[in-house]
Protein backbone atom coordinates (compact mmCIF):
# COMPACT_ATOMS: atom_id res chain seq x y z
CA UNK A 1 0.00 0.00 0.00
CA UNK A 2 1.69 3.48 -0.90
CA UNK A 3 2.40 6.16 1.62
CA UNK A 4 2.99 9.73 2.26
CA UNK A 5 3.94 11.74 4.62
CA UNK A 6 1.77 15.29 5.33
CA UNK A 7 4.04 18.59 4.83
CA UNK A 8 1.48 21.26 4.05
CA UNK A 9 -2.04 21.91 4.53
CA UNK A 10 -3.98 24.73 3.20
CA UNK A 11 -7.66 24.26 4.14
CA UNK A 12 -8.59 20.80 1.87
CA UNK A 13 -5.74 21.07 -0.16
CA UNK A 14 -2.40 19.02 1.10
CA UNK A 15 0.46 18.11 -0.18
CA UNK A 16 2.66 14.96 0.96
CA UNK A 17 6.06 13.56 0.40
CA UNK A 18 5.44 10.16 -0.97
CA UNK A 19 6.97 6.81 0.00
CA UNK A 20 5.71 4.41 -2.43
CA UNK A 21 3.55 4.40 -5.41
CA UNK A 22 0.12 6.86 -5.88
CA UNK A 23 -1.89 6.89 -9.15
CA UNK A 24 -3.79 9.90 -9.83
CA UNK A 25 -7.25 10.16 -8.41
CA UNK A 26 -6.17 7.35 -6.16
CA UNK A 27 -8.57 7.78 -2.60
CA UNK A 28 -6.35 8.35 0.31
CA UNK A 29 -6.80 7.97 3.94
CA UNK A 30 -5.52 11.34 5.90
CA UNK A 31 -4.34 11.06 9.16
CA UNK A 32 -5.01 9.46 12.33
CA UNK A 33 -8.47 10.34 11.79
CA UNK A 34 -9.00 8.31 8.19
CA UNK A 35 -10.50 11.50 6.31
CA UNK A 36 -10.85 10.98 2.86
CA UNK A 37 -9.63 12.67 0.32
CA UNK A 38 -8.04 12.21 -3.57
CA UNK A 39 -5.09 12.56 -5.20
CA UNK A 40 -5.75 15.32 -7.37
CA UNK A 41 -1.36 15.89 -8.67
CA UNK A 42 1.34 13.58 -8.72
CA UNK A 43 4.50 15.24 -9.10
CA UNK A 44 7.76 12.52 -8.75
CA UNK A 45 8.34 12.65 -4.55
CA UNK A 46 5.56 14.99 -3.88
CA UNK A 47 1.27 14.41 -4.12
CA UNK A 48 -1.46 17.06 -3.79
CA UNK A 49 -4.28 15.50 -1.72
CA UNK A 50 -8.16 17.00 -2.07
CA UNK A 51 -9.54 16.41 1.35
CA UNK A 52 -13.61 15.99 1.73
CA UNK A 53 -13.48 16.10 4.92
CA UNK A 54 -12.93 18.98 7.75
CA UNK A 55 -8.96 19.16 7.77
CA UNK A 56 -8.95 21.20 11.45
CA UNK A 57 -6.67 19.48 14.06
CA UNK A 58 -4.42 17.86 11.02
CA UNK A 59 -0.94 18.26 11.49
CA UNK A 60 2.19 17.97 9.34
CA UNK A 61 3.98 14.64 9.94
CA UNK A 62 0.95 12.74 9.93
CA UNK A 63 0.80 10.13 7.76
CA UNK A 64 -1.80 9.62 3.81
CA UNK A 65 -2.41 6.10 2.95
CA UNK A 66 -3.59 5.26 -0.44
CA UNK A 67 -6.59 3.13 -0.90
CA UNK A 68 -5.35 1.69 -4.20
CA UNK A 69 -8.76 2.51 -5.97
CA UNK A 70 -10.11 5.59 -7.27
CA UNK A 71 -12.42 7.58 -5.02
CA UNK A 72 -15.54 4.92 -5.42
CA UNK A 73 -19.12 4.66 -3.42
CA UNK A 74 -21.44 1.94 -2.25
CA UNK A 75 -24.29 1.19 -4.67
CA UNK A 76 -26.70 -0.94 -3.29
CA UNK A 77 -30.59 -1.30 -2.18
CA UNK A 78 -30.36 0.37 0.47
CA UNK A 79 -29.90 3.94 -1.30
CA UNK A 80 -33.80 4.42 -1.92
CA UNK A 81 -35.26 6.94 0.34
CA UNK A 82 -32.44 7.97 2.71
CA UNK A 83 -30.14 10.83 2.92
CA UNK A 84 -26.51 11.10 2.03
CA UNK A 85 -23.41 13.63 2.05
CA UNK A 86 -21.77 14.56 -0.84
CA UNK A 87 -19.85 11.00 -0.81
CA UNK A 88 -22.72 8.84 0.07
CA UNK A 89 -22.36 8.41 3.66
CA UNK A 90 -25.72 8.59 5.39
CA UNK A 91 -26.11 11.88 7.18
CA UNK A 92 -26.18 11.00 10.98
CA UNK A 93 -28.22 13.24 14.06
CA UNK A 94 -31.24 14.99 13.24
CA UNK A 95 -31.20 14.40 9.75
CA UNK A 96 -31.47 10.50 10.53
CA UNK A 97 -35.53 10.58 11.06
CA UNK A 98 -35.49 9.09 7.95
CA UNK A 99 -32.26 6.95 7.08
CA UNK A 100 -32.81 3.06 7.25
CA UNK A 101 -30.35 2.33 10.12
CA UNK A 102 -26.76 1.09 9.68
CA UNK A 103 -27.01 1.78 5.70
CA UNK A 104 -23.14 2.10 6.07
CA UNK A 105 -22.65 -1.02 8.31
CA UNK A 106 -25.22 -2.72 6.46
CA UNK A 107 -24.70 -5.80 8.41
CA UNK A 108 -27.60 -4.84 10.12
CA UNK A 109 -30.12 -4.53 8.20
CA UNK A 110 -31.94 -7.45 6.37
CA UNK A 111 -33.39 -7.39 3.14
CA UNK A 112 -35.48 -10.40 1.23
CA UNK A 113 -33.01 -11.12 -1.53
CA UNK A 114 -34.47 -13.34 -4.47
CA UNK A 115 -31.45 -14.48 -6.57
CA UNK A 116 -32.09 -15.00 -10.15
CA UNK A 117 -28.90 -16.63 -11.46
CA UNK A 118 -27.82 -20.47 -11.20
CA UNK A 119 -24.42 -22.63 -10.68
CA UNK A 120 -23.40 -23.06 -14.45
CA UNK A 121 -24.58 -19.93 -16.08
CA UNK A 122 -21.82 -17.55 -18.03
CA UNK A 123 -22.75 -14.14 -16.71
CA UNK A 124 -21.29 -10.62 -17.33
CA UNK A 125 -21.16 -7.04 -15.66
CA UNK A 126 -24.94 -5.36 -16.18
CA UNK A 127 -27.01 -8.66 -15.43
CA UNK A 128 -29.22 -8.87 -12.70
CA UNK A 129 -27.89 -10.75 -9.35
CA UNK A 130 -31.47 -10.72 -8.06
CA UNK A 131 -34.04 -8.88 -6.41
CA UNK A 132 -34.93 -7.48 -3.26
CA UNK A 133 -38.60 -7.18 -2.04
CA UNK A 134 -38.90 -4.03 0.49
CA UNK A 135 -41.58 -4.10 3.69
CA UNK A 136 -43.65 -2.26 1.32
CA UNK A 137 -43.72 -4.10 -1.86
CA UNK A 138 -41.33 -1.97 -3.53
CA UNK A 139 -38.43 -4.47 -6.04
CA UNK A 140 -35.46 -3.18 -6.73
CA UNK A 141 -32.97 -4.49 -8.99
CA UNK A 142 -29.27 -5.89 -7.67
CA UNK A 143 -26.90 -5.81 -10.80
CA UNK A 144 -23.66 -7.87 -11.41
CA UNK A 145 -20.84 -5.23 -11.23
CA UNK A 146 -20.24 -4.00 -14.59
CA UNK A 147 -16.38 -5.43 -14.79
CA UNK A 148 -17.24 -8.65 -13.74
CA UNK A 149 -17.77 -11.53 -16.11
CA UNK A 150 -17.34 -15.35 -15.35
CA UNK A 151 -19.22 -18.53 -14.46
CA UNK A 152 -21.55 -19.09 -11.43
CA UNK A 153 -20.17 -21.57 -9.39
CA UNK A 154 -22.23 -20.97 -6.21
CA UNK A 155 -25.84 -19.01 -5.52
CA UNK A 156 -27.49 -18.43 -2.03
CA UNK A 157 -31.00 -19.60 -2.25
CA UNK A 158 -33.64 -17.06 -1.31
CA UNK A 159 -33.31 -15.25 1.99
CA UNK A 160 -32.47 -12.26 4.48
CA UNK A 161 -29.48 -10.99 3.94
CA UNK A 162 -27.16 -7.57 4.51
CA UNK A 163 -26.31 -5.99 1.49
CA UNK A 164 -22.68 -6.61 1.86
CA UNK A 165 -23.55 -10.35 2.08
CA UNK A 166 -21.81 -12.88 -0.09
CA UNK A 167 -25.22 -13.91 -2.43
CA UNK A 168 -22.71 -14.97 -5.81
CA UNK A 169 -19.64 -16.60 -6.25
CA UNK A 170 -18.32 -16.43 -9.54
CA UNK A 171 -15.12 -18.00 -11.62
CA UNK A 172 -13.65 -15.37 -13.94
CA UNK A 173 -12.13 -17.22 -17.03
CA UNK A 174 -8.38 -16.32 -15.52
CA UNK A 175 -9.48 -18.66 -12.03
CA UNK A 176 -10.23 -16.08 -10.06
CA UNK A 177 -12.99 -16.15 -7.42
CA UNK A 178 -15.44 -13.03 -6.89
CA UNK A 179 -17.76 -12.64 -4.35
CA UNK A 180 -20.71 -10.92 -4.94
CA UNK A 181 -23.07 -9.01 -3.05
CA UNK A 182 -26.40 -6.39 -3.10
CA UNK A 183 -23.99 -3.55 -3.26
CA UNK A 184 -20.75 -2.81 -5.28
CA UNK A 185 -19.04 0.28 -5.17
CA UNK A 186 -18.01 2.22 -8.31
CA UNK A 187 -15.75 5.27 -9.09
CA UNK A 188 -17.44 8.63 -9.03
CA UNK A 189 -15.64 10.06 -11.95
CA UNK A 190 -16.00 7.44 -14.21
CA UNK A 191 -19.11 7.02 -16.37
CA UNK A 192 -21.07 3.61 -15.65
CA UNK A 193 -20.54 1.55 -18.91
CA UNK A 194 -23.51 0.98 -21.20
CA UNK A 195 -24.76 -1.22 -24.62
CA UNK A 196 -25.50 2.24 -26.41
CA UNK A 197 -27.51 4.90 -26.45
CA UNK A 198 -30.55 5.52 -27.87
CA UNK A 199 -32.72 8.95 -29.44
CA UNK A 200 -34.77 10.13 -27.36
CA UNK A 201 -38.76 9.98 -28.22
CA UNK A 202 -40.77 10.59 -25.19
CA UNK A 203 -40.37 13.97 -22.52
CA UNK A 204 -39.83 13.29 -19.17
CA UNK A 205 -43.72 14.73 -18.11
CA UNK A 206 -42.86 17.31 -15.36
CA UNK A 207 -46.56 18.44 -14.45
CA UNK A 208 -45.30 21.73 -15.18
CA UNK A 209 -47.47 23.59 -17.98
CA UNK A 210 -44.21 25.93 -19.34
CA UNK A 211 -42.28 23.18 -19.50
CA UNK A 212 -44.25 20.45 -20.60
CA UNK A 213 -46.17 22.48 -23.20
CA UNK A 214 -43.69 25.05 -24.24
CA UNK A 215 -40.15 24.10 -23.36
CA UNK A 216 -40.29 20.38 -22.60
CA UNK A 217 -37.32 18.30 -22.03
CA UNK A 218 -36.86 14.68 -23.05
CA UNK A 219 -36.51 11.65 -21.23
CA UNK A 220 -33.11 11.40 -20.64
CA UNK A 221 -32.27 15.31 -21.64
CA UNK A 222 -30.58 17.61 -20.00
CA UNK A 223 -31.91 21.26 -18.14
CA UNK A 224 -30.38 24.19 -16.81
CA UNK A 225 -32.71 26.86 -14.42
CA UNK A 226 -30.76 29.99 -14.59
CA UNK A 227 -32.25 32.56 -11.69
CA UNK A 228 -30.90 35.35 -10.09
CA UNK A 229 -31.75 35.19 -6.00
CA UNK A 230 -34.89 34.47 -5.03
CA UNK A 231 -36.51 33.44 -8.54
CA UNK A 232 -37.76 30.23 -7.73
CA UNK A 233 -34.85 28.21 -8.56
CA UNK A 234 -35.28 25.68 -5.56
CA UNK A 235 -39.33 25.78 -5.18
CA UNK A 236 -39.26 24.96 -9.06
CA UNK A 237 -36.94 22.13 -8.62
CA UNK A 238 -38.77 20.42 -6.08
CA UNK A 239 -42.07 21.39 -7.80
CA UNK A 240 -40.18 19.01 -10.32
CA UNK A 241 -39.18 16.15 -7.92
CA UNK A 242 -42.83 15.90 -6.11
CA UNK A 243 -44.37 15.96 -9.88
CA UNK A 244 -42.13 14.41 -12.66
CA UNK A 245 -43.10 11.05 -13.93
CA UNK A 246 -39.61 9.60 -12.98
CA UNK A 247 -39.41 5.94 -11.28
CA UNK A 248 -36.34 7.56 -9.36
CA UNK A 249 -35.36 11.30 -7.69
CA UNK A 250 -31.99 12.20 -7.19
CA UNK A 251 -32.01 15.27 -5.28
CA UNK A 252 -28.73 16.51 -4.87
CA UNK A 253 -28.78 20.17 -2.33
CA UNK A 254 -25.38 20.75 -3.49
CA UNK A 255 -23.54 24.37 -1.33
CA UNK A 256 -27.30 25.73 -0.54
CA UNK A 257 -28.26 27.54 2.93
CA UNK A 258 -28.82 24.39 5.35
CA UNK A 259 -32.25 26.11 6.24
CA UNK A 260 -33.19 25.13 2.08
CA UNK A 261 -32.14 21.63 2.72
CA UNK A 262 -34.19 21.15 5.58
CA UNK A 263 -37.16 22.41 3.92
CA UNK A 264 -35.92 19.61 1.50
CA UNK A 265 -35.71 17.41 4.59
CA UNK A 266 -38.43 17.95 6.73
CA UNK A 267 -41.16 18.14 3.46
CA UNK A 268 -40.14 15.10 1.11
CA UNK A 269 -41.04 12.10 3.92
CA UNK A 270 -44.34 13.90 4.47
CA UNK A 271 -45.58 13.81 1.22
CA UNK A 272 -46.95 11.35 -1.31
CA UNK A 273 -46.15 11.16 -5.04
CA UNK A 274 -49.15 12.78 -7.01
CA UNK A 275 -49.64 9.98 -9.72
CA UNK A 276 -49.48 7.10 -7.53
CA UNK A 277 -49.57 8.12 -4.29
CA UNK A 278 -46.97 6.54 -2.77
CA UNK A 279 -44.71 8.24 -0.11
CA UNK A 280 -42.48 10.85 -2.36
CA UNK A 281 -39.55 9.51 -0.02
CA UNK A 282 -39.80 6.07 -1.55
CA UNK A 283 -38.70 6.95 -5.13
CA UNK A 284 -36.18 9.44 -3.88
CA UNK A 285 -32.80 9.36 -2.84
CA UNK A 286 -31.31 13.04 -1.47
CA UNK A 287 -27.41 13.95 -1.16
CA UNK A 288 -26.98 16.56 0.97
CA UNK A 289 -24.20 18.82 1.07
CA UNK A 290 -24.90 22.27 3.05
CA UNK A 291 -22.88 25.54 2.22
CA UNK A 292 -21.44 24.93 6.10
CA UNK A 293 -20.37 21.23 5.04
CA UNK A 294 -16.70 21.05 3.41
CA UNK A 295 -15.81 22.47 0.28
CA UNK A 296 -14.13 19.63 -1.32
CA UNK A 297 -17.35 17.80 -1.08
CA UNK A 298 -19.27 19.81 -2.61
CA UNK A 299 -17.00 19.08 -5.93
CA UNK A 300 -17.57 15.57 -5.49
CA UNK A 301 -21.05 15.34 -4.50
CA UNK A 302 -22.18 15.92 -7.89
CA UNK A 303 -20.39 13.15 -9.28
CA UNK A 304 -21.76 10.94 -6.08
CA UNK A 305 -25.33 11.93 -7.67
CA UNK A 306 -24.70 10.97 -11.22
CA UNK A 307 -23.27 7.89 -10.55
CA UNK A 308 -26.47 6.97 -8.18
CA UNK A 309 -28.60 8.43 -11.20
CA UNK A 310 -26.94 5.95 -13.67
CA UNK A 311 -27.29 3.11 -10.88
CA UNK A 312 -30.64 3.35 -10.77
CA UNK A 313 -30.73 3.69 -14.72
CA UNK A 314 -28.98 0.38 -15.18
CA UNK A 315 -31.33 -1.08 -13.09
CA UNK A 316 -33.88 -0.29 -16.34
CA UNK A 317 -35.45 3.00 -14.47
CA UNK A 318 -36.00 6.67 -15.27
CA UNK A 319 -34.36 8.42 -13.38
CA UNK A 320 -34.38 12.44 -12.92
CA UNK A 321 -31.36 14.15 -11.15
CA UNK A 322 -32.02 17.25 -9.56
CA UNK A 323 -28.92 19.64 -8.84
CA UNK A 324 -29.20 22.78 -6.69
CA UNK A 325 -27.17 24.49 -7.57
CA UNK A 326 -24.50 23.79 -10.07
CA UNK A 327 -22.96 27.19 -9.56
CA UNK A 328 -22.22 26.54 -5.54
CA UNK A 329 -20.48 23.35 -7.41
CA UNK A 330 -18.28 25.79 -9.69
CA UNK A 331 -17.56 27.91 -6.84
CA UNK A 332 -16.17 24.92 -4.98
CA UNK A 333 -14.20 24.02 -8.00
CA UNK A 334 -12.46 27.71 -7.98
CA UNK A 335 -11.81 27.80 -4.49
CA UNK A 336 -10.08 24.57 -4.31
CA UNK A 337 -8.30 25.36 -7.60
CA UNK A 338 -7.47 28.46 -6.39
CA UNK A 339 -5.73 26.75 -3.04
CA UNK A 340 -3.88 24.81 -5.98
CA UNK A 341 -2.37 27.82 -6.83
CA UNK A 342 -3.68 27.11 -10.71
CA UNK A 343 -3.88 29.96 -12.86
CA UNK A 344 -7.81 31.55 -13.07
CA UNK A 345 -9.84 31.54 -16.02
CA UNK A 346 -12.74 33.43 -16.48
CA UNK A 347 -14.51 34.88 -13.58
CA UNK A 348 -12.11 33.07 -11.25
CA UNK A 349 -12.89 29.57 -12.22
CA UNK A 350 -10.76 27.18 -13.38
CA UNK A 351 -10.03 26.54 -17.34
CA UNK A 352 -11.22 23.43 -17.51
CA UNK A 353 -14.65 24.47 -15.65
CA UNK A 354 -16.25 24.04 -19.08
CA UNK A 355 -15.08 20.73 -19.67
CA UNK A 356 -16.09 19.62 -15.97
CA UNK A 357 -19.45 20.72 -16.94
CA UNK A 358 -19.55 19.12 -20.10
CA UNK A 359 -18.68 15.94 -18.16
CA UNK A 360 -21.73 15.99 -16.21
CA UNK A 361 -24.07 16.84 -18.80
CA UNK A 362 -22.98 14.39 -21.10
CA UNK A 363 -23.28 11.73 -18.46
CA UNK A 364 -27.66 12.60 -18.91
CA UNK A 365 -28.74 9.95 -21.48
CA UNK A 366 -31.39 7.71 -22.56
CA UNK A 367 -29.20 4.50 -22.78
CA UNK A 368 -29.81 0.68 -23.52
CA UNK A 369 -28.04 -0.69 -20.34
CA UNK A 370 -25.56 -3.93 -20.03
CA UNK A 371 -28.71 -6.41 -19.61
CA UNK A 372 -30.98 -4.95 -22.45
CA UNK A 373 -33.33 -2.59 -20.54
CA UNK A 374 -33.84 0.86 -21.30
CA UNK A 375 -33.17 3.46 -18.46
CA UNK A 376 -32.53 7.14 -18.71
CA UNK A 377 -31.02 9.70 -16.38
CA UNK A 378 -32.81 13.82 -17.12
CA UNK A 379 -30.36 16.07 -15.68
CA UNK A 380 -31.75 19.57 -14.42
CA UNK A 381 -29.48 21.93 -13.00
CA UNK A 382 -30.19 25.18 -11.54
CA UNK A 383 -27.94 27.53 -11.98
CA UNK A 384 -27.35 30.76 -9.41
CA UNK A 385 -26.12 33.83 -11.69
CA UNK A 386 -24.25 36.56 -9.76
CA UNK A 387 -26.84 39.57 -10.40
CA UNK A 388 -28.43 37.52 -12.47
CA UNK A 389 -26.44 38.00 -15.30
CA UNK A 390 -26.57 34.89 -18.01
CA UNK A 391 -23.55 36.08 -19.91
CA UNK A 392 -21.15 34.60 -16.43
CA UNK A 393 -19.02 31.90 -17.11
CA UNK A 394 -21.16 28.58 -15.25
CA UNK A 395 -24.64 29.74 -17.18
CA UNK A 396 -22.76 30.53 -20.45
CA UNK A 397 -20.87 27.58 -20.39
CA UNK A 398 -23.79 25.43 -19.29
CA UNK A 399 -26.26 26.51 -22.36
CA UNK A 400 -23.55 24.98 -24.65
CA UNK A 401 -24.45 21.68 -23.27
CA UNK A 402 -28.01 21.40 -22.34
CA UNK A 403 -30.86 21.28 -24.45
CA UNK A 404 -33.57 22.34 -22.39
CA UNK A 405 -32.75 26.17 -21.11
CA UNK A 406 -35.45 27.61 -18.56
CA UNK A 407 -34.36 31.13 -17.54
CA UNK A 408 -36.25 32.75 -14.56
CA UNK A 409 -36.90 36.25 -14.46
CA UNK A 410 -36.35 38.55 -11.54
CA UNK A 411 -39.38 41.29 -12.92
CA UNK A 412 -41.88 38.04 -13.18
CA UNK A 413 -40.91 36.92 -9.50
CA UNK A 414 -40.99 40.33 -8.20
CA UNK A 415 -44.25 40.58 -9.82
CA UNK A 416 -45.12 37.04 -8.00
CA UNK A 417 -46.04 35.45 -11.55
CA UNK A 418 -44.79 31.52 -11.03
CA UNK A 419 -42.84 29.78 -12.09
CA UNK A 420 -40.95 33.03 -13.27
CA UNK A 421 -39.96 31.12 -16.51
CA UNK A 422 -39.16 33.85 -19.41
CA UNK A 423 -40.78 32.66 -22.49
CA UNK A 424 -38.91 34.90 -23.92
CA UNK A 425 -35.25 33.61 -23.36
CA UNK A 426 -35.86 30.24 -22.72
CA UNK A 427 -35.78 27.06 -25.05
CA UNK A 428 -36.18 23.79 -25.44
CA UNK A 429 -34.00 21.98 -28.53
CA UNK A 430 -36.23 18.89 -28.69
CA UNK A 431 -39.48 20.04 -28.52
CA UNK A 432 -40.55 19.39 -32.70
CA UNK A 433 -39.73 15.23 -31.39
CA UNK A 434 -42.32 15.24 -28.90
CA UNK A 435 -44.96 16.03 -31.38
CA UNK A 436 -45.95 11.88 -32.11
CA UNK A 437 -45.59 11.82 -28.17
CA UNK A 438 -48.26 14.73 -27.80
CA UNK A 439 -50.61 12.83 -30.46
CA UNK A 440 -50.52 9.48 -28.59
CA UNK A 441 -51.86 12.00 -25.74
CA UNK A 442 -55.03 12.78 -27.87
CA UNK A 443 -53.07 16.90 -28.32
CA UNK A 444 -52.70 16.15 -32.35
CA UNK A 445 -52.57 20.02 -32.23
CA UNK A 446 -49.86 20.24 -29.59
CA UNK A 447 -47.21 21.44 -31.89
CA UNK A 448 -49.79 23.92 -34.40
CA UNK A 449 -50.80 25.55 -30.39
CA UNK A 450 -47.41 25.57 -28.92
CA UNK A 451 -46.00 27.38 -31.68
CA UNK A 452 -49.46 29.82 -31.72
CA UNK A 453 -48.83 30.56 -28.00
CA UNK A 454 -44.71 31.54 -28.18
CA UNK A 455 -45.89 33.91 -31.25
CA UNK A 456 -48.27 35.85 -29.10
CA UNK A 457 -46.03 35.85 -26.03
CA UNK A 458 -43.40 37.41 -28.39
CA UNK A 459 -45.66 39.81 -30.16
CA UNK A 460 -47.11 40.54 -26.71
CA UNK A 461 -43.49 41.81 -25.67
CA UNK A 462 -43.17 43.94 -28.27
CA UNK A 463 -46.96 45.58 -28.09
CA UNK A 464 -46.43 46.49 -24.66
CA UNK A 465 -43.28 48.41 -25.48
CA UNK A 466 -45.20 50.01 -28.08
CA UNK A 467 -48.42 50.62 -26.00
CA UNK A 468 -45.98 52.19 -23.25
CA UNK A 469 -45.18 55.16 -25.52
CA UNK A 470 -48.68 55.51 -27.21
CA UNK A 471 -51.44 54.12 -25.19
CA UNK A 472 -53.07 50.84 -25.62
CA UNK A 473 -56.07 51.89 -26.50
CA UNK A 474 -54.67 53.70 -29.99
CA UNK A 475 -52.92 50.10 -31.02
CA UNK A 476 -54.99 48.68 -34.07
CA UNK A 477 -57.99 46.49 -33.21
CA UNK A 478 -55.83 43.49 -34.03
CA UNK A 479 -53.05 44.48 -31.54
CA UNK A 480 -55.42 44.77 -29.26
CA UNK A 481 -56.72 41.41 -29.45
CA UNK A 482 -53.36 39.57 -29.87
CA UNK A 483 -52.71 41.46 -26.25
CA UNK A 484 -55.77 39.69 -24.83
CA UNK A 485 -54.96 36.50 -25.89
CA UNK A 486 -51.37 37.04 -24.83
CA UNK A 487 -52.61 37.96 -21.51
CA UNK A 488 -54.68 35.14 -21.45
CA UNK A 489 -52.14 32.29 -22.36
CA UNK A 490 -49.98 33.99 -19.37
CA UNK A 491 -52.55 34.04 -17.06
CA UNK A 492 -54.65 30.70 -17.41
CA UNK A 493 -51.65 28.75 -18.49
CA UNK A 494 -48.27 29.03 -17.86
CA UNK A 495 -49.00 30.79 -14.19
CA UNK A 496 -49.03 27.33 -11.58
CA UNK A 497 -48.50 27.95 -8.17
CA UNK A 498 -46.04 25.09 -6.84
CA UNK A 499 -48.05 25.57 -3.25
CA UNK A 500 -51.77 25.09 -4.95
CA UNK A 501 -53.83 21.86 -3.82
CA UNK A 502 -55.17 21.90 -7.44
CA UNK A 503 -52.81 22.96 -10.02
CA UNK A 504 -49.20 22.15 -8.46
CA UNK A 505 -49.28 18.78 -10.91
CA UNK A 506 -50.85 19.38 -14.57
CA UNK A 507 -51.12 16.16 -15.98
CA UNK A 508 -50.82 15.91 -20.00
CA UNK A 509 -54.34 15.18 -20.73
CA UNK A 510 -55.36 18.18 -18.24
CA UNK A 511 -52.54 20.42 -20.18
CA UNK A 512 -53.93 19.12 -23.21
CA UNK A 513 -57.53 20.16 -22.75
CA UNK A 514 -56.25 23.65 -21.38
CA UNK A 515 -54.22 24.36 -24.21
CA UNK A 516 -57.36 23.21 -26.81
CA UNK A 517 -59.54 25.43 -24.83
CA UNK A 518 -57.67 28.83 -25.02
CA UNK A 519 -56.81 27.83 -28.79
CA UNK A 520 -60.18 27.84 -29.18
CA UNK A 521 -60.91 31.28 -27.30
CA UNK A 522 -58.49 32.75 -29.65
CA UNK A 523 -60.20 31.36 -32.87
CA UNK A 524 -63.43 32.46 -31.32
CA UNK A 525 -62.07 36.03 -30.63
CA UNK A 526 -60.34 36.55 -34.04
CA UNK A 527 -64.72 35.88 -35.64
CA UNK A 528 -65.57 38.33 -33.00
CA UNK A 529 -63.52 40.95 -34.05
CA UNK A 530 -63.55 40.56 -37.81
CA UNK A 531 -67.82 40.71 -37.41
CA UNK A 532 -67.13 43.65 -35.80
CA UNK A 533 -66.98 43.17 -32.39
CA UNK A 534 -64.40 45.61 -29.89
CA UNK A 535 -61.68 44.21 -27.97
CA UNK A 536 -63.49 45.35 -24.85
CA UNK A 537 -67.03 43.49 -25.17
CA UNK A 538 -64.51 40.66 -25.56
CA UNK A 539 -62.21 41.12 -22.05
CA UNK A 540 -65.79 41.97 -20.17
CA UNK A 541 -67.64 38.27 -21.05
CA UNK A 542 -68.54 36.41 -18.47
CA UNK A 543 -66.65 33.30 -19.16
CA UNK A 544 -63.18 35.20 -19.33
CA UNK A 545 -62.85 35.46 -15.52
CA UNK A 546 -63.66 31.32 -15.63
CA UNK A 547 -60.98 30.72 -18.02
CA UNK A 548 -58.80 32.62 -16.38
CA UNK A 549 -59.48 30.85 -12.75
CA UNK A 550 -59.82 27.37 -14.87
CA UNK A 551 -56.09 26.16 -13.65
CA UNK A 552 -56.95 26.58 -10.05
CA UNK A 553 -60.96 25.58 -10.69
CA UNK A 554 -60.83 22.59 -12.07
CA UNK A 555 -58.44 19.38 -11.24
CA UNK A 556 -57.09 16.62 -12.73
CA UNK A 557 -59.72 14.48 -12.56
CA UNK A 558 -62.72 17.22 -14.15
CA UNK A 559 -61.58 17.00 -17.38
CA UNK A 560 -65.91 17.26 -18.52
CA UNK A 561 -65.56 20.42 -17.02
CA UNK A 562 -63.65 21.80 -19.85
CA UNK A 563 -65.75 20.50 -22.56
CA UNK A 564 -68.33 22.18 -20.41
CA UNK A 565 -66.91 25.59 -20.12
CA UNK A 566 -65.83 25.63 -24.15
CA UNK A 567 -69.49 25.01 -24.85
CA UNK A 568 -69.99 28.33 -22.60
CA UNK A 569 -67.54 30.47 -24.19
CA UNK A 570 -68.91 29.49 -27.09
CA UNK A 571 -72.76 30.45 -25.96
CA UNK A 572 -70.90 33.73 -25.12
CA UNK A 573 -69.17 34.73 -28.49
CA UNK A 574 -72.37 33.36 -30.13
CA UNK A 575 -74.18 36.00 -28.25
CA UNK A 576 -72.32 38.97 -29.03
CA UNK A 577 -71.48 37.64 -33.40
CA UNK A 578 -75.21 37.30 -33.53
CA UNK A 579 -75.57 40.69 -32.18
CA UNK A 580 -73.04 42.39 -34.26
CA UNK A 581 -74.60 40.71 -37.54
CA UNK A 582 -78.34 42.10 -36.43
CA UNK A 583 -76.71 45.31 -35.72
CA UNK A 584 -75.16 45.36 -39.16
CA UNK A 585 -78.18 44.44 -41.20
CA UNK A 586 -79.80 46.72 -39.36
CA UNK A 587 -78.10 50.00 -40.20
CA UNK A 588 -77.81 48.23 -43.57
CA UNK A 589 -81.63 47.31 -44.43
CA UNK A 590 -81.19 47.27 -48.15
N1 LIG B 1 -43.47 27.90 -8.61
C1 LIG B 1 -43.74 28.67 -7.52
N2 LIG B 1 -44.99 28.73 -7.02
C2 LIG B 1 -45.27 29.48 -5.97
N3 LIG B 1 -44.38 30.25 -5.30
C3 LIG B 1 -43.11 30.24 -5.73
C4 LIG B 1 -42.73 29.46 -6.87
N4 LIG B 1 -41.42 29.65 -7.10
C5 LIG B 1 -40.99 30.50 -6.15
N5 LIG B 1 -41.99 30.87 -5.33
C6 LIG B 1 -41.87 31.80 -4.19
O1 LIG B 1 -40.60 32.45 -4.27
C7 LIG B 1 -39.82 32.21 -3.10
C8 LIG B 1 -38.35 32.05 -3.44
O2 LIG B 1 -38.17 30.87 -4.19
P1 LIG B 1 -36.82 29.98 -4.11
O3 LIG B 1 -36.36 29.83 -2.72
O4 LIG B 1 -37.09 28.75 -4.89
O5 LIG B 1 -35.81 30.90 -4.90
P2 LIG B 1 -34.30 30.55 -5.29
O6 LIG B 1 -34.12 31.08 -6.67
O7 LIG B 1 -34.01 29.12 -5.09
O8 LIG B 1 -33.54 31.41 -4.23
P3 LIG B 1 -31.96 31.46 -3.91
O9 LIG B 1 -31.37 32.32 -4.97
O10 LIG B 1 -31.95 32.10 -2.57
O11 LIG B 1 -31.46 30.05 -3.92
C9 LIG B 1 -40.45 30.99 -2.46
O12 LIG B 1 -40.30 30.97 -1.09
C10 LIG B 1 -41.91 31.09 -2.86
O13 LIG B 1 -42.61 31.94 -1.98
Amino acid sequence: MSRATLRRISGPVLRATVAGPFTLREAVRVGPQGLLGEVVSLDHDEIMVQVYEDTTGLRPGSEIQGDGLPLSIPLGPGLLGNIFDGLLRPLSGQDTAFVRPGFQGAAAVRLDFAPQLVPGMQIQGGEVLGEVRAANGQMQRCLVPPETRGEVIKAWPQGSYSETDCVCLVQSAHGAAQELSMRHSWPVRVPRPIRRRLPALAPLVTGQRILDALFPIAQGGKGAIPGGFGTGKTVLLEALAKGCNADVIVYLGCGERGNEMAGVLDEFPRLTQPRSGRPLMERTVIIANTSNMPVAAREASIYSAITVAEYFRDQGLHVALMADSTSRWAEALREVSGRFGELPGEGGYPAYLSSRLAEFYERAALVETLNGATGSVTVMGAISPPSGDFSEPVTSHTKRYVRSFWALDAKRAHARFYPAINPLQSYAEDARQFEPWWQQQGNAQWLSLRRQFLTLLEEQSKLERMARIIGKDALPIRQQLTLICAELVNEAFLRQSAFSEVDRVATPARQSAMMRLIGRFIDLAEQAVAAGASPDQIVRLDCMRALQRMAEDIGNDELQRFVELEARVEREFATIIRKKEADHVSSNPG
